[in-house]
């Protein structure tokens, strides 16, 4: 657990970024710092790992204070990621993974193996080994950042805005991959965006700070978005709070009706469209049994007909669902 104990941070300038912040970041999870610009997110982010001093209070990681460790060697056992990855650009792909493992001195063939193993972890193309940071998309890098991060195997990783650099299709595909990586590998990883929604979707709980480096609300998502505690954090959540809760919502089972007749399947049962007068419909969304309510929802909304599918693991048609259904559940 990193736990912050009336942290403050004042600049030389007199500016107070950070104010009396007090929250614990559980282990094993991902805590999300969001909140508008100049909130005193980075500042928070990087007192963690000592590249900035805090002007009082306590930072301690599993009960021991950051400010008792070697610097150095704390930042060595805590990965950190930041927008446009930061890669050394005369370094190859493949030798910046292996920066922190070179400078703990592993031998060369477990540094490689453990780099390209990295790489492909965070779903690079090995083929990009060899090439230098310029010759990658911003996505590819912010790819390798993770891998370079995730390298020395640390407990803690920091992210700052590590994808708010990149098309919204591809930090959709970022966000996602985070995720994924993280259900396996399970690190304390704290994430600092300015996007609202980027916190929901990625964060195990959220810290909402307000300008002036104060902490608004600390909750997870559900709970953020459901109980938001005052008319800076409602604002801050955005007006369709109601709809984006649905995320959180996952009915054990939805009352599914047969497939009706005139959903066309393909030879195993896959839906291909809808049959029309003359033409045929395409679909629309699809959801899977355990989805969340918004799933459900968003096939519904999304179906020419009203009816949402449900399918199974192999995108075989095994019912429908209409509004009314969903409505239903949302009730119960
Ligand atoms: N070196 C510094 N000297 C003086 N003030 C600073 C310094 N670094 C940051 N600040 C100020 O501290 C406050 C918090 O900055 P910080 O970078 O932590 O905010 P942030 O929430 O990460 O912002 P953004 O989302 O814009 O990156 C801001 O008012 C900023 O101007």
């Amino acid at each position: 657990m990193i736990e912050f104990e009336d942290v403050t941070k004042r600049y030389p300038d007199g500016t107070v970024a950070v104010d009396k912040l007090s929250l614990q970041i559980p282990s094993g999870q991902i805590t999300v710092f969001v909140g508008p610009s100049g909130c005193g997110k980075t500042t928070s982010l990087r007192m963690i790992n000592r590249t900035i001093e805090r002007t009082s209070g306590t930072i301690s990681i599993d009960g021991d204070d950051v400010t008792s460790k070697d610097p150095v060697a704390l930042r060595r056992g805590i990965g950190y990621v930041i927008q446009h990855a930061g890669l050394f650009p005369h370094k190859t792909v493949v030798d910046n993974v292996a920066t922190v493992p070179k400078l703990l001195g592993w031998d060369k063939r477990k540094t490689r193996a453990t780099a390209m193993e990295l790489l492909e972890r965070v779903g690079l193309d090995l083929k990009l080994a060899e090439r230098y940071p310029a010759q990658l998309s911003g996505g590819q890098q912010q790819r390798v950042g993770v891998a370079r991060a995730l390298a020395a195997d640390p407990a803690i990783m920091l992210m700052d805005e590590p994808f708010s650099a990149v098309d919204p299709i591809v930090r959709h595909q970022l966000q996602e991959e985070l995720l994924r990586l993280q259900r396996d590998i399970g690190k304390t990883i704290v994430f600092v965006t300015h996007d609202i929604d980027e916190a929901i979707k990625l964060g195990d709980n959220v810290a909402v700070l307000r300008v002036g480096g104060k902490l608004a609300q600390f909750a997870p998502p559900a709970e953020l978005l459901a109980n938001p505690v005052d008319d800076f954090v409602r604002g801050f959540v955005g007006q369709d709070r109601g709809y984006r809760a649905l995320t959180f919502v996952h009915p054990d089972e939805l009352p599914i009706k047969p497939v009706p007749p005139d959903l066309v399947l393909d030879d195993d049962g896959v839906p291909v469209g809808w049959r029309a007068d003359h033409e045929m419909l395409p679909l629309g969304a699809v959801f899977k049994q355990g989805d969340s309510l918004r799933a459900a929802l968003d096939a519904v909304l999304t179906s020419p007909t009203g009816w949402g599918i449900c399918v199974d693991d192999n995108g075989k048609a095994v019912g429908v669902v209409d509004q009314a259904i969903v409505a239903e559940a949302l009730r119960s």
